[in-house]
């Protein structure tokens, strides 16, 4: 499905993502667990191609699309939650998600995402920076899923959400990946979360994939060892 080979990403003289690889399945969902500055960001902004990277390749379905823009990239099958979301906050909830529908050229919002987030439409007409910030994080997820992507990427999503909320999304983002068929990359730093959503779990250090585990063996300890400061 999703194929990242030697793949690096620098800011001026930093290189932040050194030589990753990293292969997704079909319907897999994958965590990258790290600390905070470890390069998750710029790993899911890099494969979106909102940052760009220096060497090698990233390729869907046998696709490169290393040379594509966002856009494009969107086209061909990545859809993409960024970490805090980025709503447009002065727009309604339909129209922030008819800006993921604009990418594929489409205008109206199919009828499944509102059966999948029933708030979003009761607020269709609610301006985006009036939702709270789970309701935001439902959004944003609609807005992703409305390009039909076969990998939707997430960056750090529980971020500023409520405890109490963020096994409720680990449990819609299993369906939606049961429902559609597709495969998740999540990157994050919640533990629990983690284990409640990942089918493997990957530990990235100064941006690299130094530890993985398929989340049935995995150790929680020894994740945990990698989270703490
Ligand atoms: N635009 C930028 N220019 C220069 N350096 C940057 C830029 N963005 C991030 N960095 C640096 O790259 C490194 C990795 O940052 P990144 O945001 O990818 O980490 P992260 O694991 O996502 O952390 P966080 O959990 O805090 O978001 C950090 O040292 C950071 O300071």
């Amino acid at each position: 499905m999703l194929k990242v080979s030697n793949h690096s990403v620098a800011y001026g003289q930093s290189t932040i993502i050194r030589g990753l690889n990293l292969d997704v399945n079909d319907n897999e969902i994958v965590a990258v667990v790290g600390r905070n500055g470890m390069g998750k960001t710029t790993l899911m902004k890099s494969l979106i191609g909102m940052t760009p990277s220096r060497a090698g390749s990233v390729s869907l379905n046998h696709t490169d699309l290393s040379a594509m823009k966002s856009f494009q990239r969107v086209r061909a099958g990545l859809g993409f939650v960024p970490q805090g979301r980025m709503i447009f906050p002065a727009l309604t909830v339909r129209e922030n998600i008819e800006t993921g529908l604009a990418a594929v050229g489409e205008k109206k919002v199919p009828r499944d995402l509102y059966e999948l987030f029933p708030v979003l439409e009761e607020m269709q007409h609610r301006r985006g920076g009036n939702l709270s910030g789970g309701q935001q994080q439902q959004l944003a997820i609609a807005r992703a899923l409305a390009t039909r992507p076969k990998v939707l990427l997430l960056d750090e999503p529980t971020e500023g959400i409520q405890p109490s909320i963020i096994q409720e999304m680990a449990r819609t983002l299993k369906r939606i990946r049961d429902e559609r068929g597709l495969s998740i990359v999540v990157s994050e730093q919640v533990l629990s979360f983690v284990m409640e959503i990942a089918d493997r779990i990957l530990v990235i250090e100064k941006g690299d994939i130094v530890h993985q585990e398929d989340k049935e063996d995995a150790d929680q300890n020894k994740i945990a060892s990698y989270l703490a400061v």
